[in-house]
């Protein structure tokens, strides 16, 4: 194709995307004009925190600043500190990244800002943050959205404040955003779940998991329920294993303490992998309706065994003491509120069966660690051998003595958003058979050159207004997640499971490769294992 046919589909995709935000915008307004001006507040509880300054006030500048709000929206922060507007916006600067031009559009967004500061556990100071909303909204039924971004440990008292005193009036709705973790296990989880449900309808709740967020998390349906070169062989016919990656390059960086409760079984697999699991194996829902995705997910994870001891490799990183990173240098005990001894671990990887006629007998291999070599999160969904590899005597003669290679579906999730097939294809020019391992390359960045792909906390934030729940966590399938990792969690908590040290950089775990080995995943990078198991390495995978 000439690159004069490339920027012309790339303009024609930039203008689809346009008119998509212009759709957008039209419904959201039409949401906002149909209650009136000043109709929607938008209360940030936690506002002097680490989510509030990074992706909260961030995420509701750039809404704000692209017309994506109802007319009007009005914003107030509420925590315990002695805060003003200004601080919150001093502290949240770096992350909200406001251009020169845009200085106008700024200043008018902050005047439509307001703090009140109060406790988390009296009434009187919640009906201070009601009348202050009615103040500014001068109507007493404006739709009410709360984002809790609070520690959970006032999760319970703050949302029952919420319920009794900050409900709007009919026919204001209220929707309340609940970040994770939703509880520490099945038990506590549930016992959120019922506390929630005595003050709020299911229908209020939006539990958020900012990797349903995500562009290409969001593609997965599309790419299996539109293709059907990809639905015919979506099972274990065709499929050997699936491995969903996560790895950080940084360490805990100074939110050990909150870490250190949690590990990362719950702070990412419990949540964003399983997730992303349950959108990979569901059956294909009756329409893409938030209900119907939801029932499916709930299903499959239904179908989901408990994990074996034998199938989890835990570990913890170290400090890389020859890194001229001095970050690279601590090792998690040295991170600010970890207790010296912990044995929680910083990386995990669990092997999961579902037990039904789809997917019975294929691995589905999830793994996450922080302080790796690489920031990435992907999906590789590994097909099966060739039976009858006729090409083995030609791979010879060129003298690549090997087996033919997997075909692999690669769904890049960040960074570099791509999708890729991994296939064989004749080496060019040369005589014979000899085979060349190659991709079908879709990567987003050549592909939809310009297109801007909104954060994940947009697309959220946006999906709340719009009373979109498609991409928020029911508890149904909350409840089955815990279920899933519970057994685990307890025997990790019971030490019956060895916590691998690894060094800060490295590639992994030998143990975990290992694992996925023995369940038939085949490792297609280079990395070669040295004796030292955490040797640094250029390795990507
Ligand atoms: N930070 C992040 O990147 C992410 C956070 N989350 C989740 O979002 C929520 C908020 O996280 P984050 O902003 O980091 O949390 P913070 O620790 O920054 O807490 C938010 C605010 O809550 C108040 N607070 C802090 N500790 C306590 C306490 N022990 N008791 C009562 N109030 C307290 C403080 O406000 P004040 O003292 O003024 O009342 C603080 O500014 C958490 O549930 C977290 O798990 C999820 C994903 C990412
Ligand atoms: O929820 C969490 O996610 C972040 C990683 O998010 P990403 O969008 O940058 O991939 C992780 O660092 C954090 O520990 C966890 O709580």
């Amino acid at each position: 194709m000439s690159s004069n046919t490339f920027e012309s589909i790339g303009a024609a995709i930039h203008e689809k995307a346009d008119c998509i935000y212009e759709r957008l915008r039209t419904q959201i307004n039409r949401i906002g004009s149909a209650s009136g001006p000043n109709s929607h507040i938008f209360f940030v509880l936690g506002a002097s925190g680490d989510l509030a300054k990074k992706k909260i006030y961030p995420t509701l500048w750039w809404l704000y600043r692209d017309g994506f709000l109802p007319e009007g929206t009005r914003f107030i922060g509420y925590a315990r500190s002695q805060i003003t507007v200004d601080k919150i916006f001093e502290n949240a600067a770096k992350y909200m990244k406001v251009q020169e031009d845009e200085k106008e559009t700024f200043a008018k967004f902050k005047t439509l800002n307001s703090y009140v500061a109060g406790s988390y556990d009296k009434g009187e100071d919640f009906e201070r943050l009601t009348n202050e909303a009615n103040h500014l909204s001068k109507q007493e039924s404006a739709h009410r959205l709360f984002y809790l971004a609070l520690p959970p440990s006032v999760y319970g008292s703050v949302s029952e404040l919420i319920s009794k005193h900050c409900r709007p009036k009919s026919p204001g709705w209220l929707r309340l955003i609940v970040e994770k973790p939703f509880g520490k296990d099945l038990q506590s989880s549930n016992k959120l779940s019922e506390h929630l449900s005595k003050f709020f309808s299911e229908e209020e709740i939006y539990r958020i998991d900012h990797y349903l967020g995500k562009e290409m998390v969001q593609n997965i349906i599309v790419l299996r329920f539109s293709n059907q070169i990809l639905s015919r062989v979506w099972n274990r016919d065709s499929i050997a294993a699936v491995i969903i990656i996560f790895k950080e390059d940084i360490g805990t960086q100074g939110r050990g303490g909150y870490f250190d409760e949690f590990g990362i079984l719950r702070d990412v697999i419990q949540n964003h992998l399983m997730q992303i699991l349950s959108i990979l194996a569901m059956e294909k829902p009756r329409s893409t309706k938030g209900e119907d995705i939801r029932n499916e997910k709930v299903k499959v994870l239904r179908c989901v065994a408990p994990i074996k001891p034998e199938d989890v490799v835990i570990g913890q990183y170290y400090g890389d003491k020859d890194s001229k990173d001095p970050e690279h240098q601590k090792g998690y005990l040295d991170d600010d509120g970890v207790p010296k001894d912990s044995t929680t671990p910083t990386y995990a990887q669990v092997v999961v069966s579902i037990n039904n006629e789809r997917w019975a007998g294929v691995p589905f291999i999830l793994r996450a660690g922080k302080a790796l070599n690489e920031k990435k999160a992907e999906i590789r969904i590994q097909f099966r051998d060739v039976p009858g590899d006729m090409f083995d005597d030609d791979n010879r003669a060129s003298g690549e003595s090997k087996k033919l290679s997997r075909d692999e579906l690669v769904m890049r999730v960040q960074p570099n958003e791509a999708v890729y097939l991994k296939l064989n294809t004749k080496r060019p020019g040369e005589m014979g058979f000899s085979i060349d391992e190659t991709e079908l390359d879709l990567t987003y960045g050549e592909r939809y050159k310009g297109v801007k792909l909104p954060d994940a906390y947009e697309r959220l934030i946006l999906d709340v207004f719009m009373g979109s729940k498609i991409n928020f966590v029911r508890s149904d399938e909350l409840e089955e997640a815990w279920r899933i990792v519970d057994p685990v969690l307890a025997d990790i908590e019971k030490k019956k499971i060895p916590v691998i040290p690894y060094k800060f950089g490295s590639i992994g775990i030998r143990e975990a490769f290992d694992v996925a080995a023995k369940h038939g995943y085949v490792f297609r990078g280079t990395y070669v294992w040295k004796d030292e198991r955490t040797t640094k390495s250029e390795e990507k995978n």
